[in-house]
């Protein structure tokens, strides 16, 4: 079996939660991939957790103190001089001043700036564009509220910064389940051009090609039926265990939606499966995680600390 070397890296995050800048740093002279960018941070050391790598990481290389770190995502890569495990936490408050002390450079970047910087550790490239994605996913429920009502709400939270949106409403008729869908898409397209927000069809490739969403949900029996990633901008999947979870980093999928967590309104009877499991299957996934099942926008912070990447909701966006 390969060795495989752990590290702890940082995606420090500053400035307006919803279009955060984040930092990278460039790797010295005397380093593997010198001049690289990479996220600060470093291999964990014998006896250490990955977290109390990043804590010692961020002060020897930044001068900082780390006051609130949430786990994020995981990957593995392999580079001819090693293997190694990135565990990534988004590091939202530290203090002391960020000081380049082992590195050659710094720089604040912008989500849409990434692209500004090269070149950049090639396991990065993935973690680049998980970063873009934005904290809520909402769910449509015309079934309940009706397509009028729902495109009024969607109209009113476009406004306010919703950025990802999936057509579910499963049981509505096929015809008005695509005049619904074609309506959103179309509501949503001055956004996408405006802020790349972006329409993903619940579980129907067809009916997302006809009606130009930008991408596709998969249901979690469709990501077993899937040999290849569907050809959409993007594409995500409903997972419920870890065999899920690996299925979609195979496929190459943006991200993925775990739960139930809660028990829901529509199932208050099943129990979910609460944030410590949630947290467990999340620990090793590549993919940004949502949390589903029973949630309010206010749980945002626990998701976050129990490794999701956001949450997706289906009554409670807004
Ligand atoms: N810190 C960091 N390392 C990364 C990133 N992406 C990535 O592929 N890596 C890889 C590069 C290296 O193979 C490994 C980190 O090793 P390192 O040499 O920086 O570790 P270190 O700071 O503990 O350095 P040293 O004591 O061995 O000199 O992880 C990233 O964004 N940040």
């Amino acid at each position: 079996m390969i060795p495989v070397t752990e590290v702890a890296a940082a995606v420090l995050l500053r400035g307006d939660p919803a279009a955060p800048e984040f930092l990278l740093a460039q790797r010295p002279v005397g380093k593997v991939y010198a001049g690289y960018w990479e996220f600060p941070g470093g291999k964990v050391e014998a006896g250490e957790t990955a977290r109390q790598a990043l804590v010692r990481e961020l002060q020897e290389e930044l001068g900082v103190t780390v006051d609130q770190a949430w786990p994020w995502v995981c990957c593995e890569f392999t580079y001819p001089h090693a293997t190694v495990r990135l565990r990534f936490f988004r590091v939202t408050s530290w203090h002391g001043e960020i000081t380049p002390i082992e590195h050659s450079g710094l720089r604040w970047l912008k989500v849409d700036e990434a692209a500004s910087v090269a070149p950049i550790l090639p396991a990065n490239g993935p973690i680049l564009r998980a970063l873009a994605l934005p904290a809520v996913y909402a769910l449509t429920y015309a079934e309940e509220l009706g397509p009028a009502a729902e495109l009024a709400r969607l109209e009113k939270a476009l406004a306010t910064g919703l950025r990802l949106i999936q057509v579910r409403d499963k049981t509505l008729p096929p015809a008005q389940r695509e005049r619904f869908a074609r309506a959103v898409v179309e509501l949503v397209r001055p956004w996408n051009e405006w802020n790349g927000a972006s329409v993903l069809i619940n579980d129907d490739p067809e009916l997302a090609r006809a009606v130009g969403a930008q991408g596709v949900h998969l249901s979690s029996t469709r990501l077993w039926q899937s040999v290849r990633r569907p050809e959409f901008e993007r594409v995500a999947a409903s997972c419920h265990t870890a065999a899920d979870l690996k299925r979609a980093a195979e496929l190459g999928l943006d991200f993925v939606v775990l739960g139930p967590v809660l028990p829901t309104a529509s199932h208050p009877d099943a129990t979910g499966m609460g944030w410590p499991e949630f947290s467990r299957l999340t620990a090793s996934s590549p993919l940004p995680v949502y949390a589903l099942g029973g949630l309010q926008p206010e749980i945002l912070e626990t998701a976050r600390s129990s490794g999701g990447h956001g949450i997706a909701l289906l009554r409670g966006w807004r």
